[in-house]
This record gives structure tokens, C-alpha cells and sequence, in this order.
């Protein structure tokens, strides 16, 4: 397989719906923190892009301008053919942390349901995407249950089942999988892949510090250089989906890893 890293500004979307472009986008916080500058980027439907980086690049204030939370200071940004505010308004984003900022007093149901509650969705259709979700998430048997009555990674597919309840056409993920261990994290991210795979349209833009998890998730990689930070280069991982273990033990996979790496050293 011939691997390659990408012309940032030349990634073809022929034939794509664009879901988040970046115009030369910079980010100076009030204090004068250059955070983000000349960022260019495309996205398109269904694709995977992870975000790696040194800590401070960043990577987090990139996605907080994709959600609208804050506005880029330089460039121009498009969401959805919208700004990041309406396209957050219509509901078409959704964001997880890597906390699964769960209500502790309240049932699973209840929490994955709460963005709907707060737009006053009859209980029934509530109920009813609730289940959906959970089940996509593997936890329809436990729709009673408290947080505390579940691990870390448990409590992370909630976080992910709440993120998907609104059927968002973009899934942002800031370092989702960062506090659990090997093993757990190994199986979420095929879990992830397999929700991914299923929801067929739905974007994913996903922050990770680790290259592993990166190279096995994503369509692409985009690397970021220290601060301030600029989109340095973008990777291909041309594996064909599903993915598994056995990619994961593949040459392609450490060859993979080994460019990321080296691009995120120059
Ligand atoms: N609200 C803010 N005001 C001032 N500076 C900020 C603010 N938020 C972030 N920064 C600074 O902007 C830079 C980029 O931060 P950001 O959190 O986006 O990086 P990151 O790549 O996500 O980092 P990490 O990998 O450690 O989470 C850092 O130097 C940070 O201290």
C-alpha cells in the first residue's frame, strides 16, 4: 500500500457533501494566546478524522470554534453550509468529552434522553430513541441503572449513546477514551467503528494524544504542530473497513503509525 501524506488545502470532495470547512482560520484568545493559526481543513460526510498533537496545539479550541462555543479571530468557517452556531442550533452537532458529565441521581434512560427532554419531546418518543441508543451502545439492559453502578467504559457509552440521541450529522469527540484502560479502550473504539459504520453519514472528528487509536479509527489524520498551532499534514489511512485486530497487528498499521509519528516530529 502506498501511503502518503495529503496537500491539506487539495483533499478531493468530489462527489461529497462538505460538512466543515476551514478558510486560513486563526484563534487569538483575549489574553493574546495564539492558539490556532492558518488552519485549513475539508470535511466531508461519513469521513473519520482524528486530531493529534502536542498538548496546548490546539486541537480542543479548533473543535470549540467547529461547536460554535467560540468564534475564530481570523478566516472563515462553514458548518453544515451554516455557521457553527446555527449548525449547533439545529441540533446537526453533538460533542463528547473525555468526562462523562452524567447526572449521578437520574437512570440511564434519563440522562441519554435529557437533550430531548429539554426540547419538550413526549416521554413515549423519548423512551422510544432511548432505547435506540443505548442498544447501538450495548447497555439496553441496564436502562434503569445509576452512573455509579458502572464502570468508566460503560459510563463512556453513555456519554456516546446522549451524543447520538439527536441523530447529530457531526460527532465531535475531545480525547473520549484517554482516562480508560488498554483493553476497554481497544474495545470501544471497534464499538466506535461499528456505530460509525452503522449511522453511514455521520462525520467524526475525534481528538486522541495516542497515534495507535488514530491510525486505527480514522479516513484521515490530521497533525498539528506545537503552538500556535497550524494543520501541518494530513494522512490517509487508505485500510479498508471493518477494522479489527487484525489491522491492528498488520504491517500497513505500524507503517501507519510510523509516518504519523514522523510527521508529528518534524
Ligand atoms: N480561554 C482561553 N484563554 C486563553 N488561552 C487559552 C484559552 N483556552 C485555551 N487557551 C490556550 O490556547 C492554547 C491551545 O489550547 P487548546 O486547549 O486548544 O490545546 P489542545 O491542543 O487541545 O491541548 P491539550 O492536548 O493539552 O488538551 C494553549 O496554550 C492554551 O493554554
Amino acid at each position: 500500500m502506498a501511503m502518503r501524506v495529503e496537500e491539506i488545502t487539495s483533499h478531493d470532495m468530489t462527489g461529497t457533501q462538505l460538512l466543515v470547512e476551514l478558510n486560513n482560520v486563526g484563534k487569538v484568545y483575549p489574553n493574546g494566546t495564539v492558539a490556532v493559526q492558518n488552519a485549513n481543513l475539508k470535511a466531508g460526510e461519513g469521513e473519520f478524522l482524528s486530531f493529534v498533537g502536542p498538548s496546548g496545539c490546539g486541537k480542543s479550541t479548533i473543535f470549540n470554534m467547529i461547536t460554535g462555543l467560540t468564534g475564530p479571530t481570523h478566516g472563515q468557517m462553514s458548518v453544515l453550509g451554516t455557521t457553527p452556531k446555527q449548525a449547533r442550533k439545529h441540533n446537526e452537532t453533538a460533542f463528547v468529552f473525555q468526562e462523562h458529565t452524567l447526572l449521578p441521581w437520574t437512570n440511564l434512560i434519563e440522562n441519554v434522553t435529557l437533550p430531548l427532554s429539554l426540547r419538550g419531546v413526549s416521554k413515549k418518543q423519548r423512551y422510544a430513541e432511548g432505547e435506540r441508543v443505548l442498544e447501538l451502545v450495548g447497555l439496553k439492559d441496564y436502562i434503569k441503572s445509576l452512573p455509579r453502578q458502572l464502570s468508566g467504559g460503560m459510563k463512556m457509552r453513555v456519554s456516546i449513546a446522549r451524543a447520538l440521541i439527536s441523530r447529530p450529522k457531526l460527532l465531535l469527540m475531545d480525547e473520549p477514551f484517554g482516562a480508560l484502560d488498554e483493553i476497554t479502550r481497544q474495545t470501544l473504539q471497534d464499538e466506535l467503528l461499528n456505530i460509525w459504520s452503522k449511522e453511514k453519514t455521520m462525520t467524526v472528528l475525534f481528538i486522541t494524544h495516542n497515534v495507535f487509536e488514530a491510525v486505527f479509527l480514522s479516513t484521515r489524520v490530521v497533525v498539528m504542530t506545537p503552538r500556535p498551532g497550524k494543520i501541518s499534514d494530513v494522512i490517509p489511512i487508505e485500510a479498508p473497513f471493518p477494522r479489527g485486530d487484525a489491522f491492528r497487528s498488520s504491517n500497513d498499521f505500524g507503517e501507519y503509525v510510523g509516518l504519523v509519528s514522523g510527521c508529528l516530529k518534524h
